[in-house]
Parts: structure tokens; C-alpha cells; sequence
């Protein structure tokens, strides 16, 4: 099943319900944007459910959704939201009728159940008045006064008053348990003055004592003071009653849940498909980048050197190739030390789109397909690219030597981790490979040992994840290539070690990675009018966002700035498998500019004129002549 479904006390949110949802609500709201591809926010998927389960009763006062940053339509809403890293974990204030991106989850890695409770807790209570929940309790304790008026007050509800110490958080979490019963209501006090301890015969805290709806009063005996045992102890009490939710936010929302099983492709695993390779450039660029606003420094650097190995190593099909050299030339040609990201996308997503310039729009996974929704996909697309980009760099290993990299045989390398480090989107992977990298990177000396290098580092990864939640069980992580690809891989198996016969490993990678064995099947093929007739078109550019305050304004100059950006060099024509239908702005595969177009039609129009004026000129000229020298006299 999906990570999330509707079976889940939490609500699935999208790029339509987030912002109906969690904007003036009249709940706080904890929303964890996660990426269905990440190893991490697998494994964490069972806690956050059980946290979303323990604190369900809470809901008036706090929600809890999930966001997948990795479906196609929700691109766009967490760059809105500014979300690069995954899981994110963010508090949104109830009432809120502005746009914000939240409030970041301030405990850092620790989110166990207990501690992500204790954050929520202090959330709503350090909110300020204007967005305090209506439903949420007054979390502060109560005086001695006050308790002592209660004690005297004859009330219609039980009053349950939790003594306990200032740190301690059972009493706040009693009380959230029970915002949703009637006839109770739940205070907390501190063991402050000895007087009131005494003369309810409090020896200890935390201790629990009750008003009865009668007036009598005592303190609970039954149970420990602890949270679970008296929540459900008080919630059983006479005439203590479940109230119906007040809203349907869950079963509403949670309409939105999709994805299943996924039907496979009959594939060859022993082939690389393009269409993996395409999809997870599509990502890479539309996506994972995308979340960026702006590119600068060691971004910046990474980017360009990124686009550099892409543009001359990358596998690819000629429109795509076409692709990547107009972007390294822009990139050449922009001497700017900060680039917003949304010129690039313009670039990627229009401008190159009206010469016929064509990369996939959406993904399509083939050998990287996961048998559930949630598992494979774009991180193993990502190991793909690089491997192949690290074949093509031994097997013509001049290629980089006139760009800035260099004949560096670490180049490959090294730009993928700075790749992983700056962008990859889940963050411990990018911890774990940054530690591998340090360790051994620095050894690769020939562009060969540089594929081995990534090879041997990628089966350490399968070893350590074989058996963790994000393996695919139709997909098992195994040392690869298994026998039944390369027999000779294999060397003699001593003593429960695998040997590898790595020169045998060498040419098998060269092969499986290299370009002349890619498999074009299932790749996209279609033009822009069939993609806009099927729904997967995407001409609109992406969508921006509203300048933040104190923002750089030159970055959301909109499109005029963008016109600054890139430079008006002529279109170029050219031959493209994607290009050659389109009829308005293509013909014969070359690509037409609409200045071309109306280049066409000036032109045509003046020498239609010229011919008109040069026609009436010689036919008044031959009839002056035809009377000139006209005899009719004879
Ligand atoms: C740099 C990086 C670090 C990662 N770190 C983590 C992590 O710490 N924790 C986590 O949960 N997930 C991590 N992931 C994701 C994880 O490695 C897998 O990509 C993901 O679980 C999908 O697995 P998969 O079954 O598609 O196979 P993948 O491991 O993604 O492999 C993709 C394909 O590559 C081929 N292949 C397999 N092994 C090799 C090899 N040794 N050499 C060449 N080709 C091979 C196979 O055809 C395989 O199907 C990381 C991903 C990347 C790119």
C-alpha cells in the first residue's frame, strides 16, 4: 500500500487541500512533508502514524498531515513552501489567514512519540492569543485561590487536578486527551504551597485529585498519575461522554489518499532504459532543484558543474542533449554569482520548448518501478545517472578536459557528491554517502576506478539496507550484478564472502551502462499536442511564489527580469525526435521562434507587394508602348 492511506488518523494532503486545510483553520496543524522515494521517511512512516494515533483526541486544538513532496502535482506547493529536505516537519498557527511556510519542528532529529508530544505542547501553549485554538485548554497552571474556589464551588462536570512538577507534562497531556469528553475538564497545579498539599493530603507529586460533579472530593487512588491510565481512567467515568468531531477533516481530505499496488511493466532487468534515466532528469530538474528559490556559492558551483558532466557524458537522445548544451551555454553566458531558480525552470520549461526543445515532463518509471507507490523510483533513477555518467566518462575520457572540470577522473565523482550534498532531498542518505565519499573518494586515480568506485559503494549501501522498510520485496537489495547477470563477476565464494572478479565487473558495467545498450522502449515519445490532449501537459510555467518580506527583490521582478536574465540569442534549429509534429512552431524538425514567424510574414508580405508593384509598372509601361508604336493609319 501507498505510505499513507486513508486507514490513517491523519490527513493526506495536496497541492489543493493544503492550503484549504491548514490556512485559517480553526486548529493548529503539524504537517510532515516527506518524500514517498526516501529510505528515511519510510522507516519513519510507523512512528508518525502512531504518534497521529496517540494524539487523535487532540485534534480540536491540533491536526496532523502528511504531504508527498514526490507526486508530480505538489512540485510546485513545497518549493511554496520551501521545503528542499526530507521528512520536514512543520506547526502551522490556527486563524493564520496569510500565506507562511510554518514553523520549523524545533526538537531536531529527536521525534519519538513522546518528544514530538512534548513539542506539540509547548507549540500551542507559546502560540499567542489571536491564534490559540478555541478548543485548546488554558495549559498554564492553576493558583492555589483557584483551587481552593473550586473546591468550595458546586460544579455541573467532574474537575480533575493534576499536581505534578513545572516540567512534567502528564497533566497537558491528560488535558489535550480530553478536550473532546464532556462533563470533565482538567486542570494541572504545582506543588507550590505546602498549605493546600497538606490539607488535601498530597504527600507526593505528580497526584490526581478529583471534584466530583456532587461536590465531594478526593484523590484517585485507582491508578497511577501517570498520562495513559488516568486519561482512560477519567474518560470512564458516569456521564463523561465522547463528543462528535467537529469537522470531517479527516474523512474529507483523506479523499485525496491514492496509490496502491502498482500494476508493473514487463521489463528486461538486464537492460537500462532511457526512460528512468529521462524521468530522473525531469526530477532532478523540475523537482528536487525546483525547491531551491536561488542558486548561489557552492550551489551555484555544484549546479553548473552538474549541467557541465550532464552535457557532455549524459546518454541521451539528441532533443535532450539539445537541452542540456542551451543550458550549459546559458549558464556559460551568465557571469551572475546568484541565478533564481525560476529563470532556469522558464528556460527549461518555455523558451527551449518554443525551438522545439523537448525533455519529458513527468515520470515514467520502467527497471526503477516499485512494486508499491512509495518504494524505488527516483533514488534508484538517481544511481542510474550516475553510474552511466561515470561509464561515459571512461570511455571517453577527453570529454570534460576544455570545461572547467577538467581531465579530473574524480569529476564524475566528486560533482555527484556535491550533488548529494547540496540537493539530494533525503538527508541521512546524504550523511551516510558524504562519510563514504570521505573516506575513499580521494583514491580514484584512472576515470575506470572511478566506476568501481561507485559501484563498490553502491553495493556497501544494498548491504546496509537490505531488510529496511524502503526495500522493494520484489526488488531485494542484493550485491550486484547477481550471477544470472554476469557469471563471471563472480569469483570463488570462501568463507561466507563474496569475491569479485573486478575486472570482469569492469567490462559488464561498461556494458549494462553503456550508451549503446539503453532500451528507448517505454520512453516518451510523444509530442506537446498529445500531452496537453492526455492531461500530463505542462506548458504553464511554475508556479512562483509571493515575495516574503526583506526578500531580494530582484528575484521576484517576475518576467521582465527574466528577460534580463537570458540573453536574446537566436533560436537555434533543431532536429528533434519530439519536435518534428509540431505543427505551429516546427516543420521538418526545425524549430520556429515566433520572431521567425513573423519574420515569415513580413517578408512575405512586402514581396508579395514588390511583385504587385513591378506587375502594374510593366503593363502601364507595354501599353504606353503598344500606342507609342501603334499604326493605325496604315
Ligand atoms: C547516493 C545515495 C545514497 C542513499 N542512501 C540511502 C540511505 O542511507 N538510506 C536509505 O534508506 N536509502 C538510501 N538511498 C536510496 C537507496 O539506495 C535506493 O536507491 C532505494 O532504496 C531504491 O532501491 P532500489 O531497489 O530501486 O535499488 P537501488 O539501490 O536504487 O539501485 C538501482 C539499480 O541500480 C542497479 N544496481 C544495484 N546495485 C548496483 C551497484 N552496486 N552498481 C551498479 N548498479 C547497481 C540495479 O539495477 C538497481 O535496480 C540512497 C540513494 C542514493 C542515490
Amino acid at each position: 500500500e501507498a505510505l499513507y492511506g486513508p486507514a490513517d488518523p491523519l490527513s493526506i494532503l495536496n497541492k489543493e487541500s493544503v492550503t484549504r486545510a491548514v490556512f485559517n483553520s480553526s486548529s493548529a496543524w503539524l504537517l510532515e512533508f516527506y518524500s514517498s522515494w526516501c529510505g528515511h521517511c519510510i522507516n519513519y512512516a510507523p512512528t508518525w502514524r502512531a504518534l497521529a494515533r496517540d494524539v487523535s483526541d487532540w485534534d480540536p486544538a491540533i491536526k496532523i498531515g502528511v504531504l508527498d513532496c514526490a507526486e508530480e502535482d505538489n512540485y510546485g506547493t513545497c518549493k511554496d513552501f520551501g521545503v528542499t529536505l526530507y521528512p520536514t516537519f512543520r506547526f502551522f498557527k490556527a486563524f493564520t489567514t496569510e500565506f507562511t511556510q510554518g514553523e520549523n519542528y524545533k526538537a531536531g532529529n529527536d521525534r519519538e512519540i513522546q518528544t514530538v508530544r512534548q513539542v506539540i505542547i509547548d507549540f500551542l501553549q507559546t502560540s499567542p492569543a489571536q491564534s490559540k485554538p478555541q478548543a485548546c485548554p488554558t495549559l498554564e497552571p492553576i493558583s492555589s485561590s483557584e483551587i481552593s474556589s473550586l473546591l468550595t464551588q458546586k460544579q455541573s462536570h467532574y474537575t480533575a487536578i493534576i499536581f505534578e512538577s513545572e516540567e512534567s507534562y502528564v497533566g497537558r497531556e491528560v488535558m489535550l486527551d480530553l478536550i473532546r469528553y464532556s462533563n470533565m475538564v482538567v486542570r494541572r497545579a504545582l506543588p507550590s504551597d505546602k498549605a493546600i498539599l497538606e490539607k488535601l493530603g498530597i504527600g507526593s507529586v505528580p497526584s490526581c485529585y478529583l471534584i466530583q460533579p456532587n461536590g465531594s472530593h478526593g484523590l484517585i487512588k485507582e491508578v497511577k498519575c501517570l498520562r495513559a491510565q488516568l486519561s482512560s481512567h477519567l474518560k470512564a467515568l458516569p456521564n463523561v461522554r465522547k463528543r462528535l468531531p467537529s469537522d470531517t477533516a479527516h474523512s474529507g481530505l483523506n479523499k485525496d489518499a491514492q496509490q496502491g499496488d502498482v500494476a508493473m511493466k514487463e521489463f528486461d532487468r538486464s537492460k537500462l532504459y532511457m526512460a528512468d534515466l529521462e524521468s530522473g532528469l525531469h526530477y532532478v530538474l523540475r523537482a528536487e532543484l525546483a525547491n531551491h528559490r536561488t542558486l548561489e556559492g557552492e550551489k551555484l558551483k555544484t549546479f553548473k558543474d552538474f549541467v557541465t558532466i550532464l552535457y557532455k557524458l549524459f546518454p541521451g537522445r539528441p532533443h535532450v542533449m539539445k537541452l542540456l548544451e542551451t543550458l550549459q551555454e546559458w549558464l556559460v553566458s551568465m557571469p551572475l554569482d546568484k541565478i533564481p531558480y525560476d529563470a532556469i525552470l522558464d528556460l527549461v520549461n518555455n523558451r527551449m520548448r518554443i525551438s522545439g526543445i523537448f525533455l519529458t515532463n513527468h515520470t515514467q518509471w520502467v527497471g526503477c518501478r516499485g512494486s508499491k507507490s512509495h518504494l524505488r523510483g527516483y533514488p534508484c533513477s538517481l544511481w542510474k545517472l550516475f553510474h552511466s555518467l561515470t561509464v561515459q566518462a571512461s570511455v571517453k575520457p577527453d570529454a570534460l578536459a576544455n570545461t572547467a572540470l577538467g581531465a579530473d577522473p574524480q569529476a564524475v565523482l566528486q560533482t555527484m557528491r556535491s550533488y548529494i550534498r547540496e540537493f539530494f532531498g533525503c538527508r541521512e542518505c546524504a550523511k551516510h554517502f558524504e562519510a563514504m565519499a570521505k573516506e575513499t573518494m580521494d583514491s580514484v586515480r584512472t576515470p575506470d576506478q572511478a566506476v568501481l568506485w561507485l559501484w563498490r559503494k553502491h553495493n556497501a549501501v544494498n548491504n546496509r539496507l537490505s531488510g529496511a522498510p524502503s526495500e522493494d520485496p520484489k526488488f531485494p537489495k542484493v550485491q550486484w550484478p547477481t550471477s544470472d547477470l554476469c557469471s563471471a563477476c563472480h569469483g570463488q565464494t570462501g568463507g561466507g564472502t563474496q569475491s569479485w572478479n573486478e575486472n570482469e565487473v569492469l567490462s559488464f558495467l561498461k556494458r549494462y551502462y553503456g550508451k549503446q545498450e539503453i532500451s528507448l522502449e517505454f520512453a516518451d515519445h510523444r509530442t506537446e499536442q498529445s500531452e496537453a490532449a492526455d492531461g500530463h501537459g505542462n506548458k504553464e510555467p511554475l508556479p512562483t511564489k509571493k515575495p516574503e518580506e526583506g526578500e531580494d527583490l530582484k528575484k521576484n521582478q517576475g518576467p521582465q527580469f527574466l528577460d534580463k536574465l537570458i540573453p536574446n540569442k537566436p533560436e537555434k534549429s533543431v532536429g528533434s525526435e519530439a519536435a518534428d509534429t509540431r505543427q505551429s512552431v516546427s516543420f521538418l524538425g526545425i524549430g520556429f521562434s515566433n520572431i521567425d514567424m513573423s519574420l515569415c510574414v513580413i517578408l512575405y508580405l512586402t514581396s508579395s507587394l514588390f511583385l504587385m508593384v513591378m506587375y502594374f509598372f510593366f503593363r502601364f509601361r507595354s501599353k504606353r508602348w503598344k500606342v507609342r508604336y501603334s499604326r493605325p493609319f496604315v
